[in-house]
């Protein structure tokens, strides 16, 4: 059940697992632990439950979802963007960053999962080694009158999961013109049908998280009536967990199986609670960071500096932040009153549009920011493999960049006119940030530093891109669209570039990797089975554990993450 406070969770239960953070991974554990009805799982959660909110569950308004669904975290200045901070968007909600994200929905390549299963030396993290917690979480249903040929491989997707992924429900006429590009350009843009089957290279139309017109997070399929209905699984909302407490100590090690919370808005007295079993943080790549280091379970030197006492001196911990840095090019194109920037200026067609979106589940609403992705490897003459930087990539069939196509402005347009939009990321960064404390307060932000483009390999990958998406435009079936670049005037302008690219780099919001995995017995933050090295009792659940960032949006590593982390728990149980 869903509850507002733990007061109201029936008296006496005693929890054999409290996961902390609600979010995209967690709601997957809290189900799959609760499949055994004689455990008792609690879910606390530190955001609200506000699924039926039309800006959360109408997919076309996910750039619109309001900062009181945010953690607001704003990173360090970054010397890499001219010493620019920048927000860095979190969810903080009931299926947390799964109920804000733009629904993207990639996994990465087959070798990128390969090498996660050689670092951890566990072929249960390789790709055929996830395939069954792909099937366990997906459940591919085609929208409305999609007939969905060439947007994706049956082969690849699994039909009986728990979340609803599919193609987008609403064609713009400019999408024709999109992929006619890989027969313009097939060199360069090559036609794929389907980059979720392990090769993402190439050009086609993407996947989304979105079931019967309407987001799906990992709260509304995980947490979904029928599995929220258990009588063993307790969600509570509003509860911000601050630490992880020792509680004793077993196999030469401390335990910790106590969490410390502060719950609801401006509360100041601070509770506790105690799992037989197993606390498992899911709180994401920075909240379970964050908790680990506010419990003394971090490196002891940047401990000592804040004043927390160092339990369990974890070099790790915290380092090793990864996201994919990205800029967005624009363009004016020929007004065909096709593109989404009406919708976003006028009022009275998005009140037309939310009628039939209620009505029938149809219409553009039913769409995230764009139908198509493309995904690209570094020419082999790039002065990025010159930078003296090893190549971050996993593989050879693992993309360097990404560009994904948008049918409007991103965010609200001028009065007038109609717009094209790349976003264009590296999607196998070389940097590494950190998340540390700012201070010895468990509730003040922690310091966020990912480290953008500290780097040439990085500066190189984006220059690349965004010369790519110029390139794209310039094709036959688009250059007669085009009007006029936005911002960046000629992407052969070394100097211009750079500067483009230093002044409006921001985050694609996927960050990973700051608890990560390595094989056990050597250093690292989780062994494998994701338990935190050196302690009892304690688990990370989320994508902090990947090694490596993912060729590919973070969510599917998240749900698949969650699927397999949950797995390992209850395999643990059955050896007790
Ligand atoms: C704006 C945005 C757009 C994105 N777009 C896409 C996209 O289109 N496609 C894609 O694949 N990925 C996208 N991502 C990334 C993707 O959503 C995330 O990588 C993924 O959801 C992370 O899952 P997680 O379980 O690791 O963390 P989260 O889903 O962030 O879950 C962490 C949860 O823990 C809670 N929490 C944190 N600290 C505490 C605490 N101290 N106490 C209690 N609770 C706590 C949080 O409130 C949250 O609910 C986007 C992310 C954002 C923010």
């Amino acid at each position: 059940k869903l509850y507002e406070s733990i007061a109201d969770v029936p008296k006496g239960v005693q929890f054999d697992y409290i996961i902390v953070g609600g979010g995209n991974a967690g709601n997957v554990v809290a189900n799959r632990l609760s499949e055994d009805s004689s455990v008792q799982v609690l879910v606390l959660e530190a955001g609200n439950a506000d699924l039926e909110n039309p800006v959360i569950a109408i997919p076309f308004y996910c750039l619109r979802i309001p900062y009181s669904y945010n953690w607001n975290y704003t990173t360090v200045a970054q010397p890499g963007l001219n010493g620019r901070p920048i927000d860095f968007p979190r969810g903080r909600v009931l299926g947390g960053s799964s109920a804000v994200n733009g629904m993207w929905y990639s996994r990465g390549s087959a070798e990128d999962w390969d090498r996660y299963a050689q670092i951890a030396g566990d072929s249960g993290w390789s790709w055929a080694g996830i395939q069954p917690y792909i099937q366990k979480s997906e459940r591919w249903t085609l929208p409305k009158g999609i007939d969905g040929s060439n947007m994706y491989e049956p082969s690849a997707h699994g039909t009986e999961g728990v979340t609803p992924i599919g193609p987008p429900g609403h064609k713009f006429t400019i999408d024709d013109r999109i992929l006619q590009v890989s027969k313009d350009l097939p060199d360069e843009f090559p036609f794929n049908k389907d980059a979720n089957d392990g090769t993402p290279l190439g050009l086609g139309t993407l996947h989304l998280t979105v079931g019967n017109g309407a987001r799906a997070s990992s709260a509304s399929a995980y947490l979904a009536p029928k599995y929220l209905n258990r009588p063993n699984l307790h969600v509570v909302i509003h509860s911000t967990v601050s630490r992880v407490v020792k509680t004793g100590h077993e196999n030469g090690k401390p335990v910790f199986r106590k969490v410390e919370f502060r719950q609801g808005v401006g509360a100041t007295k601070v509770q506790s609670l105690q799992a037989r079993r197993e606390i498992i943080l899911s709180a994401g790549v920075i909240g379970s960071p964050h908790i680990l280091l506010n419990s003394g379970i971090g490196p002891a030197k940047d401990l000592e500096a804040v004043g927390v006492h160092t339990v369990v001196d974890s070099p790790q911990v915290g380092k090793n932040l990864v996201d994919h840095i990205r800029v967005a090019a624009a363009w004016q194109v020929k007004t065909n009153n096709e593109t989404f920037d009406d919708i976003n200026r006028s009022a009275e067609l998005n009140a037309q549009l939310q009628q039939t979106w209620a009505s029938s589940r149809t219409g553009p609403l039913v769409n995230s920011f764009g139908n198509h992705w493309s995904f690209h490897r570094l020419p082999t003459d790039s002065p990025a493999y010159e930078s003296g930087v090893k190549d971050p990539v996993a593989g050879p069939k693992t993309p360097h960049f990404e560009i994904g196509y948008h049918n409007g402005l991103l965010g609200t347009p001028p009065a007038n006119g109609s717009f094209f939009t790349t976003t264009i990321r590296t999607v196998a960064p070389a940097s590494r940030g950190t998340v540390k404390l700012a201070s010895s307060d468990p509730f003040a932000a922690p310091l966020i530093d990912p480290a953008y483009l500290d780097n040439e390999f990085d500066m190189q990958t984006l220059m690349e891109a965004v010369r790519s998406a110029y390139r794209f435009v310039a094709a036959p079936s688009f250059k007669d669209y085009i009007i006029a670049p936005l911002g960046l005037a000629d992407p052969s302008d070394n100097a211009a570039l750079r500067a483009f690219i230093r002044n409006t780099g921001s985050t694609s919001a996927h960050p990973t990797g700051s608890v990560a995995f390595s094989r056990k017995g050597q250093p690292g933050a989780l062994d494998p089975d994701l338990k935190v090295k050196g302690v009892e009792g304690l688990r990370v659940i989320d994508v902090s554990v990947l090694p490596f960032i993912p060729s590919a949006h973070t969510q599917a590593a998240a749900y698949i993450v969650g699927e397999r982390g949950a797995d390992l728990v209850k395999e643990s149980q059955r050896k007790q």
